[in-house]
């Protein structure tokens, strides 16, 4: 009987695995888990999930961590959830709701996808660990709970604000929040002392920035040894008795060229708290291109893990990697040695070691995937925790294990618990039941030489056996500091990206997303290349490079390759476009930079009078040559442009100016206009229309 009813159930699901259509809705179906986070004790973890636009927090506790919805929020309303914590005594939740923080600008302004008569604002909200009413605090970002679970310290309008948790027994209603301190530039980095009583921050006043601390109950702050420079990234020693610092020069002086590479000098000092005390040297990266302070993911990564070892993390030997150090200062320890990229990075409950997520592993594969690693703060015994041809990220440490979030080709992203080495998905029963895992194809890494002979690495979607020629799609990702994986990816801009490559295969095309130069996961040089972006747009090299690779493969018709991307993906499609419509036939943009110039990058005092950068004609003139706009006269492709007015990344403008350029040039376009999204597709819905309307002029343009 148990056989029978088995294979009923199997029969059962292939039916429904058959009869599945495989739309753009469906693939995009999956529930995406993001902001991972535990309690202090690692028994709690919460974190935020997006189904189809509608975003909630999800608990989990020990010692069975099933996961429970924590909040109810309905809508595809385009409020990102962020910021997310867990009081010490395990009793609050406290998380942000709205604003659009992957933005370069605006970043905390509200969001209004949903073209509300009256806009949400970004706002900070705190509901019981066990569910219940949600308390919204007030408008405000970046929530941190005291040790002494008292009160929730936040910002607002750039200064600190503060408000009660709970009510005292002997009192009725919930205290109004209270400004800490009012003080000159943005604060930023609020960051509570153990026990609670003091309150660390940074003061960002334009050229340079200060730490400060304030003692609860006092009216003055204490600034730490405030110098000419740019101090940042306060951690506060176990003991609460000094403060780790991250500091690089102010920004002044003669202009440098705008063209070469820069190095930005950093070091880890640290301070103790007696006033007018001056700050300690704990280590000084290396005053070269590589030592640079790390533009990767969490920057420097400072954490002071234990009262004896500070962990961060440094480029200076090609590759991003873990390190400790003595706060008395020495050599700093390589923790994880080898040619990959540490990314994600959290320090275990205990302090005794790290965490972290790495392209690297026992496969050939491994350079483009993310596998969880672990490693003592004091020792260099690393341990890759989850090997094979999965890609997971954001692992943090919890009772009797680590929870982390997983993934794979087909498998979508999960939250996973791994206890006495096994694990399983806290998540799965969320996917739902139209989201086509079988019909995934499992993309293969391909490697090819670019047009000067760089090295590049690519994933090729093709549900096909490569008996026939087929039309062809290049994907080129945004950043440009990103990397495309062989599997879902833990950026939900680029798991959208994923999704639409798998659908493009299922509708049968080749599908090859290039990892061009400026990406990561290749180490400093590729990451850091010459003559790139405004100053050369050397990476073009590689996109061409991608095309006549394509062109040259048996199963590809090489009259029939197209491209798209989104953001500087959409720069290098407009670039490709105008300068080799004979290599690539149509395209779609994306919210893409066409003129360099108009992507504020550069002060404009820097370009002339008594500023005026050593080379900043020439960099005027090449900045200029590296913009799509330069090169309209050889546009011949048609084009599909899409952009969000509301855009915080790549202003609306750049593809008004693109657009009407080319029709004076009558380059055969369609536009598509989505009003009040931002960059990042904050509403579900506008994603799929954007997804489907390049799907569908990508068909229309490869198949007439
Ligand atoms: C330097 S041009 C801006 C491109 C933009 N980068 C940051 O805002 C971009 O590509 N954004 C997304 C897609 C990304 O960061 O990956």
């Amino acid at each position: 009987m148990r056989k029978l009813f088995y294979s009923l159930v199997l029969i059962f699901f292939q039916l429904i695995a058959f009869g599945q259509k495989f739309t753009l809705e469906a693939v995009k179906s999956y529930a995406f888990p993001t902001e991972l986070i535990r309690s202090t004790q690692g028994d709690k973890i919460a974190w935020a999930m997006d189904e189809k636009g509608i975003r909630n927090i999800y608990v989990a506790e020990a010692p069975n961590f099933t996961a429970r919805k924590l909040t109810s929020f309905k809508e595809d309303d385009g409020q990102e959830l962020s910021s997310i914590s867990i009081s010490d005594d395990g009793k609050w939740v406290l998380f942000v709701r709205g604003g659009d923080h992957g933005a370069n600008f605006d970043d905390e302004k509200a969001v209004n996808p949903a073209g509300n008569t009256e806009p949400q604002t970004v706002r900070v909200m705190q509901i019981a660990f066990t569910g219940g009413p949600i308390r919204v605090i007030s408008e405000g970002d970046f929530p941190v709970i005291s040790p002494d679970n008292k009160v929730v310290a936040y910002i607002k309008e750039g200064q600190p604000w503060i408000c009660k948790l709970d009510t005292n027994e002997n009192e009725d209603f919930l205290e109004a929040p209270v400004r800490l301190l009012k003080t000159r530039g943005s604060v930023h980095s609020l960051t509570w002392a153990p026990g609670g009583k003091k309150l660390a921050f940074v003061a960002n006043r334009g050229d340079h920035s200060f730490i400060g601390y304030l003692e609860m109950g006092k009216n003055a702050v204490n600034w730490i040894d405030p110098a000419f420079a740019k101090d940042f990234s306060p951690n506060w020693s176990p003991d609460g008795s000094q403060l780790g610092f991250i500091r690089t020069p102010a920004e002044g002086g003669s202009a440098d060229s705008l063209t070469q590479r820069k190095r930005i000098p950093w070091s880890i000092r640290k301070a103790g708290l007696v006033a007018g005390e001056k700050s300690t040297l704990v280590w000084e990266a290396p005053n070269t291109y590589r030592g640079s302070i790390p533009t990767t993911h969490g920057g420097t990564n400072l954490h002071w893990a234990r009262q004896d070892r500070l962990v961060f993390t440094s480029y200076h030997d090609g590759w991003p990697h873990a390190y400790s150090v003595a706060p008395t200062g020495g050599a700093a320890l390589l923790l994880s040695p080898g040619e990959f990229m540490v990314e994600h990075l959290s320090v275990s409950a205990d302090g005794n070691s790290i965490y972290f997520d790495a392209n690297t592993g026992g496969e050939d594969t491994d350079k483009d995937r993310r596998h969880i690693c672990q490693v003592s703060v004091d020792k260099a015994d690393m341990k890759v925790l989850t090997p094979g041809k999965g890609i997971e990220w954001t692992a943090v440490s919890v009772a009797g294990g680590y929870a982390y979030i997983g993934a794979g080709a087909q498998k979508a992203p999960q939250l996973m618990l791994s206890t006495s080495s096994t694990a399983r998905s806290l998540t799965e029963s969320l996917i739902p039941v139209e989201f086509p895992t079988s019909a995934l194809v499992e993309p293969k890494q391909v490697i090819f030489k670019s047009l000067d002979g760089l090295t590049i690495h690519g994933q090729i979607f093709d549900n096909s056996n490569g008996a026939q020629k087929k039309p062809a799609i290049i994907f080129v990702h945004g950043g440009p500091p990103r990397q495309m994986l062989l599997g879902w990816h833990y950026s939900d801009y680029y798991s959208n990206a994923y999704a639409l490559n798998q659908y493009l295969a299922n509708q049968g095309f080749v599908v090859l997303s290039v990892n061009y130069r400026l990406g990561i996961g290749y180490g400093y040089d590729f990451h850091n290349p010459k003559s790139a972006g405004q100053w050369g747009a050397s990476e073009y090299l590689d996109i061409k490079a991608a095309g006549e690779w394509l062109a040259q493969q048996s199963y590809v018709d090489p009259k029939k390759i197209a491209l798209y991307g989104g953001s500087y993906g959409g720069y290098l499609t407009a670039l490709a476009l105008a300068r080799d419509s004979k290599l690539f036939v149509a395209g779609v943009d994306i919210h893409g930079v066409h003129d360099w110039a108009h992507q504020r990058e550069i002060p404009m005092e820097l370009l002339s009078g008594p500023h005026k950068a050593p080379d900043a004609d020439w960099a005027t003139s090449l900045s200029y040559r590296s913009s799509p706009i330069s090169s309209i006269d050889t546009w011949k492709s048609p084009v599909l442009f899409i952009h969000a007015d509301d855009d915080r990344n790549v202003p609306f403008s750049q593809s008004i100016d693109l657009i009407n350029r080319l029709q004076k040039k009558k380059v055969p376009m369609e536009t598509m206009v989505i009003v009040d999204d931002t960059h990042h597709w904050m509403k579900f819905s506008n994603a799929i229309k954007v997804f489907q309307a390049t799907a569908d002029y990508l068909k229309a343009q490869l198949t007439k």
